[in-house]
């Protein structure tokens, strides 16, 4: 049976889209609860299906109008009541709650585009953080597939983010530790690997877990090269201040008399510091060192720094006064004491009291006058020869020799209670060949001294002629470099010295060997001295002994023995 029912739009909005699909939703229900059809008559009295929510909304239902609704079945009345009902009462509360709800969506859509925004905010800052991190960065996920590199793991390996990002790792860096680590997901942490550039790069895998499920792995990646640059030039330049601070130290204990002793190299300057500490004290000194080295030089500056500065140093060289005077020499002697003592004369010892006595080349006293000399040294008293009295002597002993006193000993040419006496502080002076390194400050020294002594303008020397002077091994040492120097600005006709003012031994260290011991070839002549020493450097090279030399030369051996004396040979 069908009945048909006018009812009111109470609705404010009238039936629009949400209030049609609520209808045609409540009446699809009641269709199916009360097995009906259910209709609605359009303005031309047609009926159309109420299911359909196009019809209803194509029919633009205003606040106040009717609508004719039919229902086809048995419980029409009662399907019509609900419809009713619905229609013009609930769906106007339904509507406000859906409203209601449509606010709330509406809010929270804001709510969560807004949390969008800042959320992309967030990765936009947390991104370019982490370009501007030196360290490179690089992100794989589990299957090793990088997602992500910065900028600066670009630079450091000098690729393209577009040409990895989206690669697997595995594939492209099959022994990287980050792909070991993606294997064993396990961290691994300060690998150090070198790349094929010479790179040092240290890196650091970690694994990613989020709640206990393996995501991937974050490597950072530090280019160490400067680094490793910079630390070994600090490590260079720490040991040079702990060199300096060392020499510093030793400088600032060493007594500015040792100032004028020109010379850096540590041999040298543990001389030096030696020395300086004797000079504190009235300790007998022996000086050893090669003829020329700066024995006497380091004997007076020793007296200079001692509490004796003020008092006499007296220098007596052994060497150079015959044997038959040097007695009477150190010791004086009473008037008539010999033929020819028409007066009372002083010893050395005597004029040396409260200051310093140097006996140079200690090594050529006799056997005899050793003893004397001992008994002087011991005692601290002497007797002039030809006198009764004793002379008591407040002096302090420096000796100094080249030779090898130790083997006089075993030649029985030395006394060993002598050497005892007077080996208490022994210094020894390196040879110039040992320092080579002195050379250029010795040079630079003695062109400043002899051009200021002479009154000439300080000449320069070029670097080809210091290479020469420095290649050169020096037998003479320190007082064969002053000669030389010497020399070179006496025939200097320029501010600069150069190598043609050298004596031929220096000119020709680069050249061949010559054979020929007179070598005019370029047309150099050597002073007479200089052959005169290569002469005797061969006959001693050939022969061996100075007697067999002297035979050769035709000289006795005296003469032979005292220029190998001279020339140090
Ligand atoms: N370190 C030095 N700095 C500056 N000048 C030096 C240095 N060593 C030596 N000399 C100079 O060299 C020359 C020779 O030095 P000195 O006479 O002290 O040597 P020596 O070892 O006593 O020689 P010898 O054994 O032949 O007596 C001197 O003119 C001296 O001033």
């Amino acid at each position: 049976m069908e009945i048909s029912r006018r009812i009111l739009i109470t609705n404010k909005k009238g039936i629009h889209a949400r209030t049609a699909a609520m209808i045609v939703s409540f009446i699809s229900r009641l269709k199916r609860d009360y097995n009906v059809k259910l209709y609605i008559q359009n303005k031309s009295n047609i009926k159309m299906p109420i299911s359909s929510m196009l019809s209803l909304t194509s029919l633009k239902i205003k606040q106040g109008d009717t609508i004719c609704i039919t229902c086809d079945g048995d419980n029409c009345n009662e399907v019509l009541d609900k419809v009713e009902k619905y229609i013009s009462g609930q769906i106007d509360q339904k509507i406000n709650d859906i409203e209601e709800f449509d606010k709330v969506l509406e809010e929270n859509t804001i709510n969560i585009s807004t949390e969008l925004e800042s959320i992309k905010e967030i990765k936009d800052k947390f991104g370019s953080i982490l370009n501007h991190i030196n360290d490179g960065i690089c992100v794989m996920d589990s299957n090793g597939v990088i997602t992500y590199v910065n900028i600066a793991y670009e630079s450091i390996f000098d690729i393209n983010s577009e040409s990895i990002i989206g690669k697997n790792a595995k594939d492209m860096y099959p022994k990287r530790p980050s792909v070991q680590a993606l294997y064993q997901r396990n961290n691994i942490l300060n690998s150090l690997m070198v790349e094929n550039n010479g790179k040092k790069i240290i890196s650091n895998s970690k694994c990613i877990f989020v709640n206990k499920v393996f995501e991937g792995v974050l490597t950072t990646y530090k280019d160490i090269t400067d680094l490793k640059d910079m630390m070994y030039n600090l490590d260079k330049a720490n040991q040079k201040i702990e060199y300096y601070e060392q020499e510093l130290k030793k400088k600032n204990k060493v007594h500015e008399a040792f100032d004028f002793i020109i010379g850096r190299s540590s041999s040298l300057q543990d001389a030096i510091a030696m020395a300086s500490k004797a000079a504190k004290t009235s300790a007998t000194v022996v000086i050893r060192g090669e003829s020329g080295t700066g024995k006497e030089l380091v004997a007076k500056a020793i007296h200079e720094a001692s509490k004796r500065s003020k008092g006499p140093f007296i220098k007596v060289n052994c060497a150079s006064i015959p044997e038959n005077l040097l007695e009477s020499e150190l010791f004086g002697y009473e008037k008539g004491a010999f033929t020819g003592a028409v007066k009372r004369k002083i010893g050395k010892f005597e004029l040396a009291n409260n200051g310093t006595l140097f006996l140079d080349e200690i090594g050529e006293i006799n056997y005899n006058l050793q003893a004397k000399l001992l008994r002087a040294i011991q005692e601290r008293e002497i007797e002039r020869i030809g006198g009764n009295e004793t002379v008591k002597i407040d002096i302090r002993i420096i000796t100094a020799t080249h030779r090898n006193l130790e083997q006089m000993i075993i030649d029985n040419e030395f006394r060993e209670d002598l050497y005892y006496r007077l080996n208490v502080i022994p210094i020894m002076l390196p040879s110039l060949r040992n320092r080579k390194g002195d050379i250029p400050l010795l040079v630079e020294h003695f062109i400043n001294k002899i051009c200021q002594n002479e009154e000439i303008n300080i000449k320069t020397i070029s670097s080809e002629a210091l290479r020469y002077l420095q290649e050169y091994t020096w037998p003479g040492n320190i007082r064969e470099i002053e000669n030389i120097i010497m020399r070179a600005i006496t025939l200097s006709d320029e501010d600069q010295i150069e190598i043609d003012v050298f004596p031929n031994f220096i000119k020709s260290i680069f050249k061949p060997k010559n054979a020929n011991l007179i070598n005019l070839k370029d047309g150099d002549v050597a002073s007479m001295e200089e052959y005169d020493k290569e002469i005797v450097k061969c006959a001693l090279q050939k022969h061996k002994t100075f007697n067999k030399a002297a035979k050769a030369l035709g000289i006795t051996h005296r003469t032979v023995s005292l220029k190998a004396k001279k020339y140090d040979l």
